[in-house]
């Protein structure tokens, strides 16, 4: 099957600088995708885009050129519940890879534990309009009381304006929760006005609640963009990210967001955004915790002593 992509679709960066910042060893990229490729992993009928294809190949290459150890492979709304491209990612990664799957509430118990096997890790539960349909409480709710006994945890994508109706069934949910891109802040608004600051006491009075300090080039109003070699890029982001890393330094994780659905402004050179992570943890010490420690508990448990 070929496909053809969503006018004005973006492709990822090719050729990204190598990063000037060194992540420590055994670093994890704990956010990024696969598409397709599309003639071998159909995206789904059901989708919002159709984006460029991203290979597993290509997402390994780029994990090792940026100096990263692992990735936490996140299902794309483009597959919608057709986790396999995927799991393909997973099974090729040499252990190297852990998965957050989309599941409807038909799937079965033999393929919830299939997908256990193939090492995926949670389940990602979307409210963002423009990427998928909407799904009811209820039965999101009855797939998080099926995963909670795997050890799974949910990953949850929103956007800020929405937190305040989401709220209950985001505190009511039973395992670990991780938010997408920091629940999308409008970054216009001060770190220390009423929306962000609604952010922060969800993860204040849920122990529960991570966050990925991710996706500046998606939330960045001023820039500069990174491209050319940018060394202060998204500066409008930073303070942001900052506040949440200082805050939780033991609930934040970070990672790409390759290959960067639709983005309309420009591709970030992804080497580039590695050497964001110092604006936003700017000590050994953080650095540390955002980009192993904190990622390595969450998903390779077995190997942390
Ligand atoms: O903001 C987005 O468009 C976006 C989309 C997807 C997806 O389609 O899965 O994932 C992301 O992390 C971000």
């Amino acid at each position: 099957m070929t496909f053809e992509v969503t006018p004005g679709w973006l492709n990822w960066y090719e050729g990204p600088a190598k990063p000037r910042f060194k992540v420590p060893e055994g670093a994890v990229d704990a956010h990024c995708h696969v598409f397709g490729p599309g003639h071998q992993f159909p995206f789904a009928p059901e989708r919002k885009y159709t984006p460029c294809d991203a290979s597993k190949d290509q997402l390994f290459a780029l994990r090792d050129h940026l100096g990263f150890a692992r990735n936490v492979v996140v299902q794309a709304t483009c597959h919608g519940a057709d986790n396999s491209a995927m799991v393909d990612a997973l099974q090729h990664s040499k252990g190297m890879a852990r998965g957050i799957a989309t599941v409807k509430r038909s799937i079965s118990d033999a393929e919830l534990h299939a997908l256990d096997a193939a090492e995926v890790r949670g389940v990602r539960f979307n409210f963002v309009k423009r990427l998928v349909d909407f799904t009811p409480k209820e039965e999101l709710m009855e797939i998080a009381q099926r995963i909670a006994p795997l050890g799974w945890h949910i990953v949850i994508y929103f956007e800020a304006v929405d937190l305040p109706e989401l709220w209950d069934f985001f505190t009511a949910l039973p395992t670990t929760v991780v938010v997408d891109h920091m629940g999308r802040p409008d970054v216009t608004k001060p770190v220390d006005g009423e929306e962000f600051q609604r952010f922060v006491r969800l993860m204040d009075e849920h122990e529960n609640i991570w966050s990925k300090v991710s996706c500046p080039e998606r939330l960045s109003i001023s820039g500069p963009k990174a491209l050319n070699g940018e060394q202060q890029a998204y500066q409008d982001v930073v303070p942001f990210a900052k506040y949440l890393v200082e805050r939780f330094p033991d609930r934040v994780l970070w990672g790409t967001d390759w290959p960067h659905p639709n983005l309309k402004d420009h591709m970030p050179d992804d080497g580039l955004l590695v050497d964001f992570i110092p604006q936003i943890a700017p000590t050994v010490e953080l650095q540390h915790k955002l980009l192993v420690d904190n990622p390595m508990r969450l998903y390779w448990p077995e190997e942390v002593k």
